[in-house]
């Protein structure tokens, strides 16, 4: 862990937001081309969130042949994917909206083609803006060998940074989304 992702001593509790999905609920997608949760990516990793207690969820993803590094093996960057879209779903259960500023990643096992990735994450602090999270990803069942941990940094941003920084057709295809929940978590602090 390095200082960047240590929270400063300062640094408060994280807080569950009152209406944040119950304890076992499917979070669904943020948005439906997201690589990570969305149905809309063929070859996404179609990721799915379940909150927990407090702010942590677990999460599911299954390496397909479209994830593969080496011969029949999870590419690394794909499992970092998987890392980032849990660890980033965690903040709708803060209902802020964040980006990654850090992500920290351990590779501690290979992870085959065809293997489930159980994944768990919490938020550990929050200090202003910065919110710090970590995970970790087991294979052959929620509480077989660790394979993958990682450690983040999550910084909160406005909606205008996707605004600012994003294609137009994307956003307006976005923001007219006619799941409320989705557009919410994309684009509204409090929906
Ligand atoms: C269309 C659908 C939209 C979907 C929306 C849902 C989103 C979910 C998406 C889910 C997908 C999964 C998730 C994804 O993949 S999110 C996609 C991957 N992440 C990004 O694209 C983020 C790119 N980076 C930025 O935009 C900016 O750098 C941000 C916004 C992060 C900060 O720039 P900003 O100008 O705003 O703030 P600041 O620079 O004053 O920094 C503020 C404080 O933070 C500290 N700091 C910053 N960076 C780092 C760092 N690397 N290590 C250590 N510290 C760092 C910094 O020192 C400062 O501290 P202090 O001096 O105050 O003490």
């Amino acid at each position: 862990m390095s200082t960047a992702t240590t929270p400063p001593a300062d640094a408060a509790a994280p807080v569950r937001h009152p209406d944040a999905p119950a304890p076992g609920e499917l979070l669904g997608a943020h948005y439906e081309y997201c690589f990570g949760c969305g149905g809309g990516q063929p070859h996404g990793l179609h990721l799915e969130a379940r909150a927990g207690e407090g702010v942590s969820l677990t999460a599911e993803f299954t390496v397909t042949a479209a994830h593969q590094g080496a011969p029949g093996l999870a590419h690394g960057g794909v499992l970092a994917t998987a890392l980032d879209e849990t660890l980033g779903s965690l903040n709708w259960l803060l209902r802020v909206i964040a980006v990654t500023g850090r992500l920290e990643t351990d590779f501690v096992r290979p992870v085959p083609v065809d293997t489930v990735l159980f994944l768990e994450a919490e938020v550990t602090a929050v200090a202003g803006r910065k919110i710090y999270s970590r995970a970790t990803g087991r294979i052959g069942g929620p509480e077989g060998p660790v394979a993958v941990r990682a450690e983040a940094l999550f910084i909160e941003v406005k909606v205008d940074h996707f605004i600012d920084n994003g294609r137009p057709e994307e956003i307006q295809a976005a923001m007219a989304d006619p799941d409320q929940v989705r557009r919410a978590r994309a684009f509204e602090v409090n929906p």
